[in-house]
């Protein structure tokens, strides 16, 4: 067994946590041979239920779980972590939309940044999920500059296994069966689900996922709306947003940033865009990456057609839009 690492979960009273901090804890993201020391951060009004959560932790006796450090202080938080899951921050109710939350919620991850900067590890991998999950985590890397902006990212991994999902439902497929589904753009009601490089197994054999389904029109439409709204649609069910499969998704976005994904398979995740396939540069943008001896890269050389182009462009607009909009919020 290797050395403990430490692992920040913000947030750590709420509802993703609940289900997210069982799931780091037995092994699922850094696996059944790596031991860890579990940071907790929440806000000082919070402190008496995170105290629960952490006596919860322990009522689990799992091997793994080597320590514990509940806190409302950043500076302990942030101290020496190896990955930090930035989950804290107030989540939309019906009729909002997630850039919303940006007046409430931009200030938390500056100041995380800053934190990150003076006392985590210098290679520590930072997964933001608080919305905007992608101007926070932008916002977040530009306040932490002695960190490699690479190792600042947000989760699109949600909307990747909803779309996942649906096609996998269309196909009557285990969704295992399907893969390289693209989510492009921002975490919002304007991302691009991208089905046109995805492909399924069925019957033994390989197929594009379009040519299994046989119909452009509802992978152009149904299929898009129902992804880029599926977290307004949980909201209205549950009046709570999701968590449960918001936790699942964080973890399976940080399990592949540190393990890799197969050869040939890609997923979805927000980094800081280079202006691959002409997205705006210095924002947040969701690319499929391919991951490899923990560093992701942007899959290059797919095709874009003329409706992937407009898709792409609208949800960029959108990130440059909140980028200012958060600049201004924060010069406030
Ligand atoms: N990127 C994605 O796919 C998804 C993102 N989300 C977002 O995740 C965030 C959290 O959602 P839930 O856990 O359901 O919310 P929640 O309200 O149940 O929990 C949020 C927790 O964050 C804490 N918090 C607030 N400010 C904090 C700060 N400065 N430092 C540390 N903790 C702080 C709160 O006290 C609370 O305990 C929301 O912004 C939500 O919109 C939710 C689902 C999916
Ligand atoms: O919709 C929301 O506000 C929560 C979220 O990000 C999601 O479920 O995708």
């Amino acid at each position: 067994m290797s050395e403990p690492i430490r692992v920040v979960v913000t947030g750590a009273a709420g509802q993703i946590a609940y289900s997210l901090l069982y799931m780091i804890a037995k092994g699922d993201v850094f696996g059944p041979n790596q031991p860890l020391i579990l940071h907790l951060l929440d806000i000082p009004l919070m402190m008496g239920v995170l105290e629960g959560v952490v006596m919860e932790l322990a009522d689990c006796a799992i091997p793994l779980l080597r320590g514990v450090v509940p806190t409302d202080d950043p500076a302990v938080a942030f101290k020496d972590v190896s990955a930090a899951f930035l989950v804290g921050s107030m989540p939309r109710k019906q009729g909002m939309e997630r850039k919303d939350l940006l007046s409430a919620n931009v200030r938390i991850f500056k100041v995380q940044g800053e934190a990150l900067d003076k006392h985590a590890k210098k290679d520590v991998r930072v997964l933001v999920v608080g919305n905007p999950a992608n101007t926070n985590a932008l916002i977040c890397s530009k306040y932490a500059p002695s960190i490699p902006s690479e190792n600042f990212t947000a989760m699109t991994r949600l909307d990747q296994n909803r779309a996942q999902a649906q096609i996998a439902a269309r196909l009557g497929l285990p969704v295992g069966n399907v893969s390289n589904v693209i989510i492009w753009g921002n975490h919002s009601s304007t991302q691009y689900p991208d089905a046109s490089h995805a492909v399924v197994q069925t019957d033994g054999k390989q197929l594009k996922a379009s040519d299994a389904i046989k119909d452009d029109n509802w992978l152009r439409s149904v299929f898009v709306e129902t992804v880029q709204k599926r977290g307004a649609t949980v909201i209205a069910a549950r009046q709570m947003s999701s968590a449960m499969s918001a936790a699942k998704a964080a973890a399976d976005h940080m399990r592949d940033w540190f393990n890799g994904t197969a050869p040939g398979q890609f997923v979805s995740m927000g980094v800081v865009s280079d202006g691959s396939y002409g997205t705006p540069k210095d924002v947040v943008f969701s690319f499929p990456v391919s991951i490899k001896n923990g560093k992701w890269e942007i899959v290059q050389g797919l095709t874009i057609d003329d409706f992937s182009r407009k898709m792409l462009d609208a949800t960029g607009k959108e990130l440059e839009e909140e980028k200012t909009d958060a600049v201004g919020i924060i010069g406030a």
